[in-house]
């Protein structure tokens, strides 16, 4: 049950993130402002307290790219609610950012993320779940406006699915897979919309062995599936889903928000109102400054000028 390292999206199968395979595992990156520092990144960004969780920072040669990784190590990366909490401020923070046009959600060398932390669900009653609205939160993964890609190195467990990600997998230690949320014997059923956004993504018939046996499924499967837009060899992810996060930036923020929620319709309506979503989203278009530059740049053959306006 591994997941494999992902990046690329525009639009997100699962909502947000597309993703990259690669044959294993990228070797974990340093923190911006350490000499070995990956490239173009513009430091540590830190909305309130440090992370505890996560690495975070900018990325990519104009700092357009937020790069977030996770690291819980001693635990796979499991998202337990400190984690999650964490994503959530750091998302919110890049969301808020105007340099910032696409974000990049990395793992560590082991793991992208072993699914939901077991140990805090293990004691959880009824009434905490219910009362506490467990795992509601997850949802702001999947409401972020910028396109997120998921660059997935190693162990990915359910969180393509239930992070609602588009991921680029790579392969882990000859392990490459990646598992759905684990129905059998783990828990009795997914519970962050694994039933539902795998079933969209990959099909009926394949969902429904890999929730009722938690079976792995390789990184080429996954791509086959429609699971993950690209695999890469496992030292290229990073800088490949970074690369297609900043050709994202390079656009208009406004009209690719419009762009990825158009893309969002498909996967959550009806044929018939997503194609009314995507006509309002066209027509929409029309009033901003960053279309009439578009073509207006086509048509006198030079590069367009955005301003996100
Ligand atoms: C959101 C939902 C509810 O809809 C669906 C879910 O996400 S349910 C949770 C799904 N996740 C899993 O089923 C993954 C469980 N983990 C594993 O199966 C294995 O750890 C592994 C196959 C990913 C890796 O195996 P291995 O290399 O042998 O490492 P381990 O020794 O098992 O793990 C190392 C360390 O990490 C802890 N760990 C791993 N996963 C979790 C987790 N999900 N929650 C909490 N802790 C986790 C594991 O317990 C080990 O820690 P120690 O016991 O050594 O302290």
């Amino acid at each position: 049950m591994s997941l494999a390292r992902a990046c690329a999206c525009t639009h997100g199968l699962t909502h947000m993130w597309h993703s990259l395979v690669c044959s294993r595992a990228p070797p974990a990156r340093p923190p911006a402002g350490s000499r070995s520092a990956p490239r173009g990144a513009r430091g540590q960004r830190r909305a309130g307290p440090p992370f505890q969780f996560l690495q975070v920072q900018k990325a990519g040669s104009k700092g357009s790219v937020g790069l977030i990784r996770l690291q819980r190590p001693q635990a796979l990366n499991a998202l337990c609610e400190g984690l999650m909490a964490e994503l959530r401020r750091a998302l919110d923070a890049f969301e808020a950012d105007a340099q910032v046009g696409a974000i990049v959600i990395t793992g560590s060398d082991k793991a992208f993320a072993a699914g939901a932390d077991i140990k805090e669900m293990q004691g959880k009653s009824f009434q905490q779940c219910y009362g506490g609205a467990f795992l509601a939160g997850w949802d702001r993964v999947a409401t972020v406006r910028k396109p997120t890609i998921a660059a997935v190195n190693g162990y990915a467990v359910s969180v393509p699915v239930s992070l609602r990600a588009l991921c680029r997998v790579p392969h882990a230690r000859g392990r490459d897979s990646w598992r759905s949320p684990p129905a059998v014997p783990i828990t009795p059923s997914p519970g962050a919309g694994g039933t539902q956004r795998l079933t969209r993504a990959v099909g009926k018939s394949l969902a429904m062995e890999m929730v009722l046996t938690g079976e792995r499924i390789s990184a080429a499967e996954a791509k086959a599936a429609g699971l993950v837009s690209k695999v890469f060899p496992v030292d290229k992810l990073l800088d490949a889903a970074i690369s297609c996060a900043e050709k994202i930036a390079s656009n208009s923020k406004l009209v690719v928000a419009m762009a990825k929620e158009s893309v969002n319709a498909a996967f959550e309506t009806t044929l018939a109102e997503g194609n009314r979503t995507e006509k309002r989203l066209f027509y929409a278009t029309f009033a901003t400054d960053d279309r009439k530059e578009g073509m207006t740049a086509f048509v006198e053959k030079r590069k367009a000028n955005f301003t996100d306006s």
